[in-house]
């Protein structure tokens, strides 16, 4: 610790951060920057003063948002606190915790109520840690990743030789992948990397290219899950399941899951397999489709072969502009809905909010938690050099396994006025419906095509299991379907 705080802290321009995407050496803690610290600091304890319950990094990360104003940030907070935020507790990574050597102790502020209050140095005690405008925070450590994202990394998490086992099969399968075409400004393009869904059964086979839709359209791309693909769902359940669980304890308020979070055992059913060939491709800013996953959706995701950069930022209020941008989007493949067509670029928006970047290696198995779709945006980074795996080359694989809610089956969700599968979202950018869902037109999302306007607010029990307000409809009873492992 001591050694972290007396160290000299380093000045990381965009480029020098943006070009070191694979650094010789990882360093032991996090790298932010240190500019505009004495001032950041003041206003950090302001805050801190007078929000004493929540965690330093995420009162940073809402100052950041509201470009340092505290007054903002304060109204930002009230809300936020009222509204049940996830981040109540203060982290406890002991290695990401930096005591704070230039805090004025002589600070007044003004609380709340009115009253004066001098700061004193145990107001702050963690070192400032945030993303900062134009600038890449890179995490390694897994109490790092754990202490700042809604991310829990476990590395070397296979065998070595299951590990390099699944890399050849899935290298071998990645022949059969293909890049998904999106539409951009009236234009058919297509994704910077090539990718497959992969099903348990052929039921489940027959489902997702015939019932299943994604942007009004069947997914051609569809494959029956390989022997490694199911052997190794086996432990991504098992971990997966056990750091939800850690995360309830250790980080939600009061030990308790979230709301509309389920309270069931994760059981993955589906896994999109990612194919990277070479440091340019890369995936864009996007959260994961709620559609047919439901709200607070788990993901387990496997990386092999190359190191990549994974890269997060937090979603933002944004009260200035009408509520279209919501999570739930697959804008991965840099589809922008249209609300975004004509805003800010995803890039711009990291660029102006800063992100954070996490490692992926080889045999890593990162768990993206109940908040992180809703909260939060990520994206592999194109890579300005990589350092190529002695089995993939310049390749990497990502597995994402998934859980498909039998209660969000196609055959279940309300169809939009024009016919085809409303989409659910969550509202994220206005005060005021900030984390609530709804049901809407899948065309609102598809470049070139007519919404028909459909919305209905979206109604769960507590444990994210959908209450509908439409009547059945007239078509077979929704199948149960069925775990990676248990269709062996
Ligand atoms: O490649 C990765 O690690 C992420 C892939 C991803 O975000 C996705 O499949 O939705
Ligand atoms: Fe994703």
């Amino acid at each position: 610790m001591d050694d972290f705080v007396s160290r000299k802290r380093r000045r990381l321009s965009q480029s020098s951060v943006e070009a070191s995407a694979t650094p010789a050496k990882a360093p032991s803690t996090p790298n932010p920057d240190s500019s505009g610290e004495d001032s950041t600091d003041i206003k950090i304890a302001i805050l801190l003063s007078l929000f004493p319950d929540l965690k330093q990094e995420n009162l940073l990360d809402i100052l950041v948002s509201c470009d340092g104003s505290v007054e903002a940030a304060s109204s930002l907070l009230s809300t936020q606190v009222t509204s049940g935020s996830p981040y109540k507790k203060r982290a406890t990574s002991a290695s990401a915790v930096g005591a704070q050597t230039s805090l004025s102790s002589h600070v007044l502020t003004k609380a709340k109520d009115g009253s004066v209050t001098t700061l004193s140095d145990s107001l702050v005690r963690r070192k400032p840690l945030s993303t900062k405008k134009g600038q890449t925070l890179h995490l390694y450590s897994p109490e790092d990743i754990a202490a700042y994202t809604p991310c829990t990394i476990i590395h070397n998490f296979l065998p070595t030789e299951q590990a390099n086992a699944l890399l050849v099969e899935l290298l071998d399968e990645s022949k059969h992948f293909s890049q998904y075409e999106f539409q951009l400004f009236n234009r058919t393009v297509q994704s910077p990397h090539t990718t497959s869904l992969y099903v348990s059964t052929p039921e489940e086979y027959k489902q997702h290219t015939s019932e299943y839709k994604y942007g009004g359209t069947y997914r051609s791309n569809v494959r029956q899950a390989t022997p490694g693909l199911r052997s190794v769902s086996r432990k991504v359940q098992l971990a997966v399941n056990e750091a939800v669980q850690a995360r309830i304890r250790e980080v939600y308020s009061d030990g308790k899951k979230l709301k509309y979070q389920s309270s069931k055992e994760w059981r993955p059913n589906a896994a999109f397999v990612n194919c990277y060939d070479g440091p340019a491709e890369n995936v864009g800013y996007h959260s994961d489709d709620f559609t047919y996953l439901g709200p607070h959706p788990v993901i387990g995701s496997l990386s092999l072969g190359v190191e990549r950069e994974f890269r997060v930022r937090r979603v933002l209020p944004r009260d200035e502009e009408d509520d279209t941008g919501q999570t739930g989007t697959e804008d991965k493949r840099g589809t922008p809905s249209k609300a975004t067509n004509d805003r800010k670029s995803s890039t711009a928006r990291a660029d102006a909010q800063g992100q954070i970047s996490i490692h992926l290696p080889h045999n890593s198995l990162l768990v993206m938690h109940a908040e992180m779709q809703e909260e939060w945006k990520h994206s592999i980074a194109p890579a300005q050099t990589i350092s190529p795996h002695p089995i993939s080359g310049n390749r990497r694989i990502n597995v994402t396994y998934r859980w498909f809610r039998d209660t969000f089956h196609p055959r279940n969700t309300p169809r939009c006025l024009c016919g085809e599968h409303a989409v659910l979202r969550c509202a994220q950018r206005k005060q005021e419906t900030r984390g609530r869902y709804m049901w809407m037109c899948y065309a609102g999302y598809v470049p070139g095509k007519e919404s028909c306007s459909f919305f209905q607010w979206a109604e769960f029990d507590d444990d994210g299991d959908p209450v509908w307000t439409h009547e059945p409809r007239e078509e077979k009873v929704a199948p149960a379907l069925t775990n990676f492992s248990a269709s062996q």
